[in-house]
C-alpha cells in the first residue's frame, strides 16, 4: 500500500530546501535596493520573488495542474522601473534551481544543471501563485519568505509550503534557516525543516541533511508554560497576551519571534501555545501565513482554533475570512486558553460598549 501523499511531501521538502538556501545565501549579499514596499507598507525583498519562484517552478514541473495561492505577484518586476530587480531575481533563481545539493531525498525533479530558465519563465512562474483559492480541489500555498521583517533583521523567518485539498491542509513543510536545531544550544547549529502529513505525524528534519526527529507537544505545566508571540505588535497585541498570562497565573515570559517558526517551536516544546490577537479591525489574516502552521500544530498533539474557539477555515480563498484571532496550544491546555482568551477579549470591549 502507498503512504497518502510521500511524492508530494519529497517534493515539498526538496521545493523548501533549496529555496532556503537561496534565502540564506541572499542574506549575506542584499543590498539595499534588492527590497520592494509594497501597496500595504509591507516590505518583500529580491529572496521573497525568487524563493516563490523557486518553489512554483518545482511543483509546476511535478504536478502542472495543481494550482498555487502564493503572497507574491510578478506585477512590479514587469515594469520597465523593475528591471535590475528582475535580472537579479531570475539569476538567483536559476542558481536555486540548478545546484547540486547531494541531499539524499533531494531527487530529480526535472531540475538541476542545465534547468535555466529565462525572465518570462521566471515571471510567470511568480505569478502561478495567484490563484484566488476556494473550498474545491487541490492547491498549494506558498509563502516564500515569512516574516520578511525577520528575515532583513538576521532573525527568525520561515518558507512555508502547504498542500491543501478541499479546503483541509493535508502536507505542510516549513522550512527555518535561521532556527538552533535545539532551542537550549541558541550557539550549536542552525537550521530546521518541519514536515507534517495528515494524520502520519510531524517531524523536524536537520536542513543540513536526513536526520530526523519526531515531534509531541509536552503535556500542559503551568509552572513552565509560556508564550510565542509576534514580534511587531501591531501583528498581534502584546497587551493581550500579558492579560491572558495573568489570568491563566502563569510566570514564564513569552518568547517573541517572527514568521511560523513560532508553529515550529510550539510543535517541539520551545513554548506552551501560539496566541495571535488582531489589533485593529479590517486585516484577514492570509492562508499561507497559517496553513503549515496548523498541520504541525495538530499532528504534534495540539488543537489550533480561533479566539472563539472555530476551526480555521482554509476554503474561503486567500484569506481565513472570519476567522478571528490565533490559538494553538497543546490538547489539554486549549480550553483554559480559550477562556482566558475570551475573558480578556470581554475586558477590552468593556470601554467600547459603555462609550456607545
Ligand atoms: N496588520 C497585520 N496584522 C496581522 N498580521 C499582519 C499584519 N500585516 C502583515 N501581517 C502578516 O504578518 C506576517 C508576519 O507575521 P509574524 O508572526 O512574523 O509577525 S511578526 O513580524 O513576528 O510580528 C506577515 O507575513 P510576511 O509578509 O510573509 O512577512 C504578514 O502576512
Ligand atoms: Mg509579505
Ligand atoms: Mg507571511
Ligand atoms: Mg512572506
Amino acid at each position: 500500500m502507498s503512504i497518502a501523499y510521500a511524492i508530494e511531501r519529497q517534493l515539498a521538502i526538496s521545493a523548501v530546501r533549496r529555496a532556503c538556501l537561496l534565502t540564506s545565501s541572499v542574506f549575506n549579499k542584499l543590498v539595499k535596493n534588492e527590497t520592494l514596499v509594497k501597496g500595504d507598507k509591507s516590505p518583500v525583498t529580491v529572496a521573497d520573488y525568487s524563493a516563490q519562484a523557486v518553489i512554483s517552478s518545482m511543483l509546476h514541473r511535478a504536478y502542472p495542474n495543481d494550482p498555487i495561492v502564493g503572497e507574491e505577484d510578478a506585477s512590479d518586476l514587469r515594469a520597465e522601473s523593475g528591471a535590475s530587480l528582475r535580472n537579479r531575481i531570475v539569476e538567483l533563481a536559476n542558481e536555486a534551481l540548478t545546484a547540486e545539493l547531494g541531499i539524499g531525498d533531494d531527487a530529480d525533479w526535472g531540475i538541476g544543471p542545465g534547468s535555466e530558465q529565462n525572465a518570462d519563465e521566471v515571471l510567470d512562474a511568480i505569478d502561478r501563485g495567484r490563484y484566488e483559492g476556494g473550498r474545491t480541489g487541490r492547491m498549494w500555498t506558498i509563502d516564500p519568505i515569512d516574516g520578511t521583517k525577520g528575515f532583513l533583521r538576521g532573525e527568525q523567518y520561515a518558507v512555508c509550503l502547504a498542500l491543501i485539498v478541499d479546503a483541509q491542509v493535508q502536507l505542510g513543510v516549513l522550512g527555518c534557516p535561521n532556527l538552533p536545531i535545539d532551542w537550549l544550544k541558541p550557539d550549536g547549529e542552525k537550521g530546521c525543516l518541519f514536515v507534517a502529513v495528515r494524520g502520519q505525524g510531524a517531524q523536524q528534519i536537520k536542513l543540513s541533511g536526513a536526520e530526523s526527529t519526531r515531534l509531541t507537544m509536552p503535556p500542559y505545566t503551568p509552572s513552565t508554560f509560556n508564550f510565542l508571540e509576534s514580534v511587531e505588535a501591531a501583528h498581534s497585541s502584546h497587551s493581550t497576551i500579558s492579560g491572558i498570562s495573568a489570568i491563566m497565573g502563569l510566570t514564564e515570559p513569552p518568547i517573541r519571534m517572527d514568521s511560523q517558526a513560532k508553529y515550529g517551536c510550539l510543535a517541539r516544546g520551545d513554548g506552551g501555545a501560539y496566541v495571535r490577537m488582531p489589533t485593529g479591525a479590517g486585516y484577514k489574516e492570509k492562508i499561507w501565513d497559517h496553513a503549515t502552521g496548523s498541520l504541525l500544530v495538530t499532528e504534534s498533539g495540539g488543537i489550533i482554533t480561533d479566539s472563539r474557539g472555530l476551526p480555521l477555515d482554509f476554503g474561503l480563498g486567500r484569506t481565513l475570512g472570519e476567522n478571528y484571532g490565533i490559538i494553538a496550544t497543546v490538547k489539554d491546555a486549549h480550553g483554559k486558553l480559550l477562556s482566558a482568551v475570551q475573558q480578556v477579549v470581554a475586558k477590552e470591549e468593556e470601554p467600547l460598549k459603555s462609550r456607545a
